[in-house]
């Protein structure tokens, strides 16, 4: 009789120490291990290309080490999924780029006819510190209260803080590059839009909590933050905090995978999430503010069995790995004991 063997996929992660602790849980691994693939960190202290082969790569680190090794490995092994092209996760670290994408989706994804229609707050970029600190400079179509970002959004705690400027004043300690963007009224809540492929799943944040026209005449300077939709054990506690979330209404889920769809294909991502709040000026309106690359999924409501299937599908289906119906390497795999079948070749060594 035929010996019958299981083909077993290896997926390497190559993850901070701290993405490390929150992604591979226990639970993940042993979803994954059960449907034949095995997790496998990849040490990023030795080269890449000592190490797998891997069936599939992911990876959220930001130096140019690592993108030439992953670059050098991908062109070495090219059915090997990497999961996603250092050149797209780029975009996702200027958040002026990051917002582009939205604008550019806007008309695909708008239907005829849906009432609901989606876009960004009005921004602009400031380098130069004089610049900054005389509105006269900028000001051009916004007007205070705004919210200044660093330009840069690249996982570093300093790309994370951000002020919320009242007046001139509170321009005074801004580092520039700055991002100063309009700050919208919005209810207090943000919806997390976290994208798996195709799945996706919307959650409630909390976020900051509208300033009316009376109160902005006696607030003056700024108010630093950091992270603020990211929940605290002392946020999880507050009861009146759930009750705000409890009550906001979702977005249309149509809008939101719409968006969602646009964001993959334009951007050419599996792994992200994206902002979005409602804008209370307008009716149905909903302005996308962030988009982050390989967010913290494990606060997603099941999780394991999400991303799992995702490692399943880009494993062995090509339409999971393409976009747009590009062509890409066909995996087809049997695992009842037929073993597996390569096929395809890849221009562009990320192009999956
Ligand atoms: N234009 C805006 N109008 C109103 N509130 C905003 C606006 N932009 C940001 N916020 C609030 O500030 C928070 C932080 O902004 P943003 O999401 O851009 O920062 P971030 O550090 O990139 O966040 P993340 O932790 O999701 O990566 C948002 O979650 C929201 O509460
Ligand atoms: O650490 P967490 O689980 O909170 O995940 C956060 C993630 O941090 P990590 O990648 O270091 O894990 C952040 O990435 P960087 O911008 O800092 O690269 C960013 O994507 C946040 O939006 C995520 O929070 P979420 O949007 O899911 O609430
Ligand atoms: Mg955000
Ligand atoms: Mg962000």
């Amino acid at each position: 009789m035929a010996e019958v063997t299981t083909t077993r996929f290896r997926v390497g992660y190559a993850l901070l120490l701290k993405k490390q602790r929150s992604f591979i849980q226990r639970s993940l691994v042993n979803s994954a291990r059960e449907r034949g693939i095995d997790l496998i960190r990849i040490d990023t202290d030795k080269p890449l290309a000592d190490q797998g082969p891997f069936d599939c790569v992911l990876h959220k680190l930001n130096c140019e080490e690592w993108r030439k090794q992953l670059k050098d490995y991908s062109i070495r092994n090219p059915s090997s999924v990497v999961i996603d092209s250092p050149d797209a996760i780029r975009r996702l670290h200027n958040r002026i780029s990051m917002l582009e994408v939205v604008l550019e989706i806007e008309a695909a994804e708008l239907k005829a006819g849906d009432s609901a229609s989606f876009g960004t707050p009005k921004q602009t970029v400031v380098y130069e510190l004089d610049k900054l600190k005389d509105p006269t400079c900028w000001s051009v179509g916004l007007k205070f209260p705004v919210i200044a970002k660093p330009l840069v959004a690249d996982g570093s705690i300093k790309s994370h803080k951000m002020s919320l400027i009242f007046s001139r004043e509170g321009l005074e300690q801004l580092k520039p590059p700055t991002v100063l963007q309009e700050f919208v009224n919005h209810g207090g809540v943000i919806f997390k839009v976290y994208v798996v492929g195709e799945y996706v799943k919307c959650v409630r944040r909390k976020s900051l909590a509208d300033i009316s026209d009376e109160k902005l005449g006696s607030l003056h300077g700024s108010f630093s933050f950091c992270q603020v939709s990211n929940m605290s054990s002392h946020v999880k506690n507050d009861e009146t905090y759930y009750k705000v979330l409890e009550d906001a209404e979702l977005p249309p889920m149509h809008l939101i995978t719409n968006i969602a769809r646009g964001l993959r294909r334009a951007m050419k991502l599996h792994l992200f999430n994206f902002d979005v709040i409602r804008d209370t000026r307008v009716w149905n309106r909903y302005l996308v503010i962030d988009i982050n690359y390989f967010p913290g999924y494990a606060k997603m409501p099941g999780y394991e069995s999400v991303l799992t299937d995702f490692f399943w599908d880009v494993l062995t289906k090509e339409e999971a790995r393409s976009f747009d119906n590009q062509k890409g390497t066909v995996k087809s795999v049997d695992n009842s004991g037929g073993g597996e079948d390569e096929k395809g070749d890849e221009q562009d060594p990320f192009q999956v």
